[in-house]
C-alpha cells in the first residue's frame, strides 16, 4: 500500500531543522571510495535514497561498507572489489543518477564497467553524451546496450586527455575527475563546472593523494597518479536542503533555523531572498530563515550554474513568488523542461504563466527551441488545497509547501520521491508544527501532471 500525506495548510511552520551531508556531494564520495587502496569514512551522511543505492552498488561490487546511521558515519573497505553481476546492478540503480560516475573507477580497478539506464529527477531530457565524449577521449570503449551501457578500458590503462565540456555539466566534470586522478599523464578540463560540491569533491580526492588544480577560468588540471589512499571527510552540508526550508519559511510566514546551513555556499540564494523581502540571521551552526511581516516583493530571476542561482532551488521560490505583491519573472536556463510542477500550483490558485522566449537578460540554450522554460507569476494568490502527486523531488517539496501554506485540505502520494533528498522529512515537519497525518492508501497515486 503507497503513503498519502494528508495536509491541514494555513499554519506557518516554526522551529528548528538539521540539514546534514549534501546529496549532491555524499554518493559521489562514495563512489571515489572505490578508487583508493585503503578504507575510506565520509561523516555528515544522510539517510537518503541515493545513499542507499550507491550502498548497493558498491556492496555489489564486493566494496564493504558499514554505515552508522544514527552519527553519519560511512566506512567503505574497497580491498575486496570485483565485478558484479549486472542483473545485480540493474535492481539496484533504482531512479538514481549516480550510476554513471562509476565508469572511471571501475575501469581503473577492474578495466570494465557496467552502467544501468540512470533514474533521477525527470526535468528533461537529461542526456549523457558529454559523458560518454569525455570517456572516449580518456581512451575508453563504449557499447550501449539496450539497458544500460558497457565500459572498457584499453590494456595500456586509461590516458589523460585535453578535454573541453560544451557547457559546465556537473556530473560530466565530477566524471572528469574521478577518471583523470589515476588516468596516466596529465588532464585538462575547460568549460568545467565549479558548483561547491565539485570543490568538495576535489577535497577528497587531494585527500587521497590526487594533484588537482582549478584555475579562474573554469579549467581544471588533474595529474594522473598511480596510486590513491582513503579519506576520512566531513561531507559539506546540503545547501539546497538549507534553501527549500529557507522558501518553506517565507511561504508560510513562519521562521525556522536551519541548523547547518552555511552563508558561503549560498550566496546567491541569500541576495534573492533578501531582494524578495525574506530576513535571514546568520549564526555560527546555521541560518535562521523568517517572514517579516511585511509584504513579499516580486523580482526577475534567472537560474545558472555556479555561482549563479541554482536550479535546485528554483521550484520552491517559485511558490515564495506566488505570494508576492506584483509580477515576478523566472528564466530556467539550466534544464528546459522544469516547470512542470506550475501545473499544480495553478490548480491551488497561483497565477502563473509559461513562456518559450526566454525572458530573462540573457538568452539562453532554450530560446529558440520551443521548451516552456520562462514563467511569468503574478502574486499574491490565495492557494487553496488539493490532491496531488509529488512529481520530482524539488516540484514536490513545493507543491507540499505550497500545501502547507494553503487554505483547507491537501492529500499527496508519490512521498517515496522526498526521501531522495530530504531526510526524515514528515519528523522535520512535525518539529516546525506542520498539521498533516500519514496514513496508507491502496490508491496508487493522484493523477496530476506535474512533470
Ligand atoms: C546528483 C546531482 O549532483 N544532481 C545535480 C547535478 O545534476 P547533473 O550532474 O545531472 O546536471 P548537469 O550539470 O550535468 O546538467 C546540466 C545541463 O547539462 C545538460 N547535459 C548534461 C550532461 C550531458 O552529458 N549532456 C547534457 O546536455 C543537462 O541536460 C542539463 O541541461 O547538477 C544539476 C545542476 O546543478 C542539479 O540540478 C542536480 O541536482
Ligand atoms: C535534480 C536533482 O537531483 P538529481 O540530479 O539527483 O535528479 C535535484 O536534486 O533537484
Amino acid at each position: 500500500m503507497a503513503k498519502l500525506l494528508t495536509i491541514q495548510g494555513g499554519k506557518p511552520l516554526s522551529g528548528r531543522v538539521e540539514v546534514r551531508g549534501a546529496k549532491n556531494l555524499v554518493p559521489k564520495a562514495m563512489v571515489a571510495s572505490l578508487l583508493g587502496d585503503e578504507p575510506s569514512v565520509l561523516r555528515n551522511v544522510p539517510e537518503i535514497k541515493d545513499v542507499d543505492i550507491v550502498t548497493a552498488l558498491l556492496q555489489a561490487h564486493g566494496v564493504q561498507v558499514e554505515h552508522d546511521r544514527a552519527t553519519g558515519s560511512l566506512s567503505m573497505d574497497p580491498a575486496k572489489a570485483s565485478k558484479a553481476d549486472s542483473a545485480e546492478i540493474d535492481a539496484h540503480a533504482g531512479d538514481s543518477r549516480i550510476p554513471i560516475l562509476f565508469c572511471g573507477p571501475l575501469m581503473h580497478r577492474l578495466g570494465e564497467a557496467f552502467i544501468p539506464d540512470l533514474g533521477g529527477c525527470r526535468i528533461g531530457d537529461r542526456p549523457i553524451d558529454f559523458h560518454l565524449e569525455m570517456l572516449r577521449q580518456f581512451g575508453a570503449d563504449v557499447q550501449k546496450l539496450p539497458s544500460g551501457i558497457h565500459l572498457s578500458a584499453p590494456a595500456s590503462g586509461l590516458r589523460g586527455a585535453k578535454l573541453h565540456l560544451p557547457y559546465p555539466s556537473v556530473g560530466a566534470t565530477e566524471q572528469v575527475l574521478l577518471t583523470a586522478v589515476k588516468a596516466e599523464g596529465i588532464t585538462e578540463l575547460s568549460g568545467a563546472a565549479v558548483e561547491p560540491e565539485i570543490h568538495d569533491l576535489i577535497a577528497i580526492l587531494q585527500q587521497m593523494g590526487a594533484i588537482i588544480t582549478v584555475q579562474t577560468d573554469r579549467t581544471i588540471r588533474i595529474e594522473g597518479v598511480e596510486r590513491l589512499r582513503g579519506y576520512n571527510h566531513l561531507a559539506i552540508p546540503d545547501r539546497n536542503e538549507s534553501a527549500s526550508w529557507a522558501s518553506a519559511a517565507l511561504v508560510t510566514q513562519g521562521d525556522i533555523f536551519v541548523q547547518g546551513a552555511m552563508q558561503r555556499d549560498l550566496t546567491a540564494f541569500l541576495n534573492v531572498y533578501r531582494k524578495v523581502g525574506g530576513e535571514f540571521d546568520v549564526h555560527d551552526d546555521g541560518i535562521r530563515f523568517y517572514h517579516s511581516g511585511e509584504a513579499l516583493r516580486p523580482l526577475v530571476l534567472e537560474t545558472d550554474v555556479h555561482p549563479g542561482y541554482m536550479t535546485d532551488w528554483q521550484q520552491p521560490m517559485v511558490v515564495v513568488l506566488t505570494q508576492a505583491a506584483g509580477v515576478s519573472i523566472v528564466h530556467e536556463t539550466v534544464y528546459e523542461n522544469r516547470f512542470g510542477f506550475t501545473n499544480v500550483l495553478r490548480q491551488m490558485g497561483a497565477n502563473i504563466q509559461l513562456h518559450r522566449e526566454c525572458l530573462g537578460s540573457t538568452p539562453c540554450r532554450f530560446g529558440q527551441r520551443n521548451f516552456l522554460h520562462s514563467a511569468v507569476i503574478s502574486g499574491p494568490a490565495k492557494l487553496k488545497g488539493t490532491d496531488f502527486d509529488i512529481p520530482d523531488l524539488r516540484g514536490g517539496f513545493s507543491h507540499l509547501i505550497a500545501a502547507l501554506a494553503a487554505e483547507g485540505t491537501s492529500r499527496a502520494t508519490g512521498l517515496e520521491i522526498i526521501n531522495r533528498g530530504y531526510e526524515r522529512f514528515t519528523e522535520k515537519l512535525e518539529n516546525l508544527g506542520a498539521e498533516f497525518e500519514l496514513s496508507r492508501t491502496s490508491q496508487p497515486s493522484f493523477s496530476t501532471t506535474g512533470r
